[in-house]
């Protein structure tokens, strides 16, 4: 098993220990590890701001973990240039997925229904719709009575809302709205808090502007205008959360500065939401403060955890946001900074579960949008791409018989299943990628080379030399440029 570093003192070789990483919501005494914490934001704090969102996305934090007994439906093209790549079946059972990460939730019916174009302002033909209006209002004598309809689209206009509501008398939700509800929840730390109203606006914005160009046009009630007063305080409310985001960012990159010159190796964790990032890091660090969690967006921060490789290599794995599809992308880009970490790794590990139905596409959405996430953020795309590790995880619930996935390192991160496998080919990609070499110097007991390599490189072991009482064997992973000054200032001096 894969050992973790405890905080710290320093260890028999006379280094620092990397301290094991803590979760975002609690006091991080190791700033320089995961530097976020649960500040509160005055900022967001903000009436007036809360009424503007509650309108246009008619949910408010207090609601969101109310009772709410759900109608979801899952609208497809059913033919021509429009179909979706993605089963409908597949999309209803992530839209489901989505509702159960809200507590008290719940999915009363779902529905598949196809429709002619996403753009009709009622979405349904004239048929359907009476037949769901009537489905809604028989649901209280039948069962639970519906009290909110979603509807899995990544977003509707405001329109389109505002006439289903008009016919179904209940609030009526799109992807957007609902995964913002799920991201304000997760969010702990200032900066997931931030990013998450910085995700609001955009779609406040885009309601506001569907209401202006067709007015109240075919509603009875217009119900959401916003005054010029209202506007100037979006702007603001804007541009001071991007401000303070963009100090955070310049944190963080000194963080990733500061950790490249002390030379640790780092590992992001990436994969589509739910994967098993979060319990993969959990394997491989031993961490207990680390919660895998059965929800979608559980991790909204990025943060970084130490563990050993094989040689005892100190490196930091990252675990990061999930990816996930039909989501509008105004929404992940307000999380691309806190990716910027795992844009620099070292290598990633690409974490998929082959146990969902759906996986392959899974597994498309995250390379895909990595791909242009590192193309547009980074100019080394090349480099990046090529040190990925594929990992199939949740082999634990997959069948025998069905067991037989090409290109891929399968693993359980629950039963560990894999693990060590996974360990050492991390550790031999990891130096490949980093130019570093496992190495055994030497030289002499308590020597100024035996203190040179305890400082700047990795000692992942030592002993005494048999034929030489005076000396002593250091195991070592050394870095090509690190080996070379050695060379320079010992071994060439020494000619
Ligand atoms: N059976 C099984 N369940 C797993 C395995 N790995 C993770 N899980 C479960 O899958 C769920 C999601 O795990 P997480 O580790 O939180 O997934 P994540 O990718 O970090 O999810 P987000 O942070 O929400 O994107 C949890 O209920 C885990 O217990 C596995 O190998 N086998
Ligand atoms: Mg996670």
């Amino acid at each position: 098993m894969f050992q973790t570093i405890n905080g710290g003192g320093g260890d028999r070789t006379g280094k620092r220990k990397l301290p094991a990483a803590t979760s975002n919501s609690e006091e991080n005494d190791f700033g320089d590890l995961n530097e976020n914490n649960g500040d509160d934001c005055n900022l967001l704090d903000d009436k007036d701001y809360d009424t503007l969102a509650n309108a246009a996305m008619h949910v408010v934090t207090q609601n969101i973990l109310g009772q709410q007994n759900v109608l979801l439906i899952q609208p497809y093209i059913k033919w021509g240039p429009k179909k979706p790549k993605t089963k409908p079946e597949h999309q209803l059972a992530e839209a489901e997925s989505l509702i159960r990460t809200l507590p008290n939730w719940k999915v009363e019916i779902s529905l598949k229904v196809p429709v002619e174009s996403m753009e009709r302002k009622t979405i349904f033909g004239s048929g359907k719709l009476e037949e769901l209006r009537d489905l809604i209002k028989q649901s209280g004598s039948k069962g639970k009575k519906i009290t909110c309809v979603f509807i899995s689209r990544s977003m509707l206009t405001y329109h389109q809302k505002a006439i289903l509501e008009e016919h179904f008398n209940v609030p009526v939700m799109d992807r957007y709205s609902i995964v913002v509800q799920i991201l304000r929840l997760h969010a702990t730390s200032k900066e997931a808090k931030l990013q998450v109203a910085l995700a609001e606006i955009p779609y406040i914005i885009l309601q506001m502007r569907d209401i202006e160009m067709l007015g109240g046009a075919g509603l009875k009630q217009p119900r959401f205008y916003l005054s010029d007063q209202q506007k100037m305080m979006l702007k603001q409310r804007e541009k001071k959360i991007q401000h303070e985001l963009e100090e955070l960012r310049l944190r963080r990159k000194m963080i990733r500065n500061n950790r490249k010159q002390k030379q640790f190796p780092v590992i992001a964790v990436v994969g589509y939401t739910n994967c098993g990032k979060t319990s993969l890091i959990k394997a491989l660090t031993d961490e207990a403060t680390l919660q895998p969690k059965d929800q979608l967006f559980a991790t909204l921060d990025v943060t970084a955890h130490a563990g050993l490789l094989p040689c005892r290599l100190e490196v930091l794995f990252i675990d990061t946001v999930g990816f996930m599809s039909d989501i509008p992308t105004g929404l992940i880009e307000c999380f691309v900074s806190t990716l910027e970490d795992a844009l620099e790794a070292d290598l990633i590990i690409h974490v998929q579960d082959v146990s969902h139905e759906n996986w392959l596409d899974q597994k498309n959405h995250v390379e895909t949008t990595l791909a242009s996430l590192i193309r547009d953020n980074t100019n080394q795309t090349d480099h990046i791409m090529e040190n990925v590790i594929n990992v199939g995880n949740k082999i634990d619930l997959v069948p025998q018989d069905q067991q037989n996935f090409d290109n891929l390192r399968i693993i359980s991160a629950k039963t560990f299943i894999g693990i060590n496998d996974l360990l050492n080919e991390v550790e031999e990609k990891l130096l490949l990628a980093t130019k570093r070499v496992k190495m055994t110097f030497r030289v002499p007991m308590g020597g100024e080379e035996m203190q040179w390599l305890y400082k700047n490189s990795a000692v992942t072991s030592s002993e005494a030399d048999g034929e030489d009482s005076q000396k002593i064997l250091l195991h070592v992973v050394i870095s090509n440029p690190t080996l070379q000054q050695f060379k320079h200032r010992f071994v060439q001096s020494k000619k």
